[in-house]
């Protein structure tokens, strides 16, 4: 299977902060969700990818190539939108577009003129008095605007109204129709992800809990409800979280593992992040 991008065994090292051994693979033609606590390494590991700042150790291949040394050529197959909008603050679209058309060969100025009608985005305004969605619309609309065959987004729906969203999210699923084109996103809207990712990959701590093709995970856990006594005699190799309330216990389980009569719940994409980063395991 062709990858879109791979990581492997990736680390850096902050004064107070460690990004431990990451290894990711997003197949070509899918979307991978990248979701975990504020602080859990999410930024850093796609400036890593960025070349942004440096890693300690490790390999990143994004669409089969290195990512240091020249990628030039590359460049003009990824799009690439970060949580800060980084476009100059006095520029206004029509500025903004024949900059790009500089920048890059394969612009493609009527996608980029239609997604800012389908945006609303007034032909005069200028960045600095644009809202969050404002800019982010704009940081889009510029990455789907040249040969992407990658992009990667920082947060980049968190500043969008439900309406708009749903708009972005059918662009993405267009995007990647073929398999050509895939998407690394970072973000704390886990409906989102519901939605449109094959994958999920799930970090904490700087560490990697989980990285599942979605639909296994919602189909692999489920939550358990019981008693104490019940909960005894479970395999602990197959719980991933345990909640302990007054009613009795609420655990994520290896569904298919679980032995005997029990109720066994599904469970959400939300609900098995917070039961593996929150819970806890005994
Ligand atoms: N340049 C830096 N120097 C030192 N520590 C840093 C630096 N950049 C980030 N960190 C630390 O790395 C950790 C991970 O930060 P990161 O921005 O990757 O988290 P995140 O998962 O993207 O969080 P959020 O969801 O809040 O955006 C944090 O503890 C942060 O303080």
């Amino acid at each position: 299977m062709e990858h879109a991008l791979l990581l492997q065994n990736v680390s850096k090292t902050y004064e107070k902060f460690q990004l431990d051994n990451i290894n990711l693979e997003l197949p070509k033609g899918c979307i991978m969700g990248f979701v975990g606590e504020n602080g859990a390494g999410k930024s850093t590991t796609i400036k890593l990818i960025m070349d942004l700042i440096k890693r300690d150790s490790g390999e990143i291949q994004i669409l089969g190539q290195d990512n240091k040394g020249d990628i030039s050529q590359l460049k003009e197959h990824i799009g690439v939108v970060m949580d800060e909008c980084c476009f100059p603050e006095n520029m206004n679209w029509r500025h903004i577009k024949q900059v790009m058309k500089r920048l890059y060969k394969t612009w493609d100025e009527q996608k980029f003129c239609s997604l800012m009608e389908k945006f609303s985005l007034e032909e005069k305004k200028i960045v600095k008095e644009y809202s969050r969605g404002m800019k982010m619309k704009l940081s889009i609309a510029a990455a789907l605007s040249h040969d992407s065959k990658l992009l990667i987004l920082d947060e980049a729906t968190s500043g969008l109204d439900p309406v708009v969203r749903d708009e972005i999210l059918e662009l993405f699923l267009e995007f990647i129709q073929d398999e050509e084109h895939s998407i690394f996103m970072s973000t704390h809207i886990i409906s989102d992800l519901e939605r449109i990712s094959d994958y999920i990959a799930c970090i904490h701590k700087g560490r990697l809990v989980f990285v599942e093709q979605k639909d296994e995970l919602l189909s692999k856990y489920g939550i358990l409800k019981c008693g104490e006594e019940d909960f005894s005699k479970i395999d602990k190799s197959i719980v991933k979280g345990v909640k302990r309330n007054s009613f009795g216990i609420e655990a994520l389980v290896e569904k298919r593992k679980v032995h005997g009569n029990h109720v066994i719940d599904a469970a959400s994409i939300e609900e098995i992040m917070l039961y593996f980063i929150k819970e806890s395991k005994i």
